[in-house]
């Protein structure tokens, strides 16, 4: 098993996600709080109250595991491939695979990575959607004190389990959404490049971060689901499940609260993607 397509994974991932966490903090906010009115509305409220590191709630823990979950899921999808198709990483664009097995292979990939997201997902979540100042002497202080309390906390309130709260909306999002995701990038290069290359630079970078915004554009409504059974027992009430979670917030807030986050999802698309991309063809070409 090619172990270097998880190595190359966990790098890009970790880059693509610096640049796209403070987008991901806002867009958490927007779905699952009503305080705000807008885009510009939350992030003007977050930096006056919270400054800058208000965007970067939660980040040292996705760089560390998000980072693996990326390599997860890049590692499952190349390998997927290379049983379907038994065409190595270095072949493929000589000896392109057929869209059904890049889907096929994307769709196991996400499958598998969703898995091991739910736990990280959960607590990313829980921690953005904290929007008590830095601790100021008098204020309460914060339900979760960091990664490790808050895991700790839902461990001792909801068991282990609870853990994956949330975790079978996040394989419904990821399963098919990640399969469209690696068909976008693979047919966006293939439309760029003459026969049998390998795409550039600049191809890479549009390709990938186009791939991001038709995955998440799809995405979207069972994300805003995800986020929401996230949430539940805390400011939110406990859904019975995914169904339950859909009509209840359709019935409350209308159908548009399934697109919730959906701009700055794209927004945030594009640079994190294209970057992942990128990293991850470089490194497995400099790699040989
Ligand atoms: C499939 N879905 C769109 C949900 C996720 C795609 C993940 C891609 C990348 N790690 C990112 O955070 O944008």
């Amino acid at each position: 098993m090619p172990v270097e397509e998880f190595v190359a994974g966990w790098i890009s991932g970790a880059l693509g996600l610096v640049l796209g966490h403070p987008f991901d903090t806002v867009k958490v906010r927007l779905q699952t709080q009503t305080t705000y009115q807008g885009i510009i509305d939350c992030m003007v409220k977050t930096y006056r109250h919270e400054s800058l590191l208000g965007f970067f709630k939660g980040m040292s823990f996705p760089i560390a595991s998000i980072a693996v979950v990326n390599s997860v899921l890049f590692g499952v999808y190349s390998n997927t491939l290379l049983a379907l198709t038994t065409t190595s990483h270095q072949e493929r664009w000589a000896q392109p695979p057929s869209y059904t097995h890049v889907f096929i292979a994307g769709c196991t990939g996400g499958f598998v990575q969703a898995y091991c997201l739910a736990p990280f997902d959960l607590i990313k979540v829980r921690l953005q959607n904290q929007t008590e100042p830095r601790a100021r002497p008098g204020s309460p202080p914060p339900r979760y004190r960091g990664p490790v309390h808050c895991a700790v906390s839902i461990c001792r309130e909801d068991g282990p389990w609870g853990l994956f709260r949330g975790a079978w909306a996040l394989t419904l999002r990821d399963t098919p959404t990640l399969g469209i995701y690696f068909v976008t990038y693979e047919w966006l290069c293939r439309q760029s490049t003459p026969d049998r290359q390998n795409p550039g630079a600049a191809t890479v970078l549009v390709a990938g971060g186009f791939a991001g915004i038709a995955s998440w554009a799809v995405a979207t409504p069972l994300d805003v689901i995800k986020s929401r059974m996230q949430m539940g027992g805390l400011k939110h009430r406990v859904y019975r499940g995914v169904l339950d979670c859909m009509v209840s917030s359709a019935r409350q807030e209308g159908l548009g609260v399934f697109f919730r986050g959906l701009t700055i999802n794209s927004a945030r698309a594009f640079p994190v993607n294209a970057v992942t991309f990128l990293t991850y063809e470089y490194l497995l070409s400099s790699w040989g």
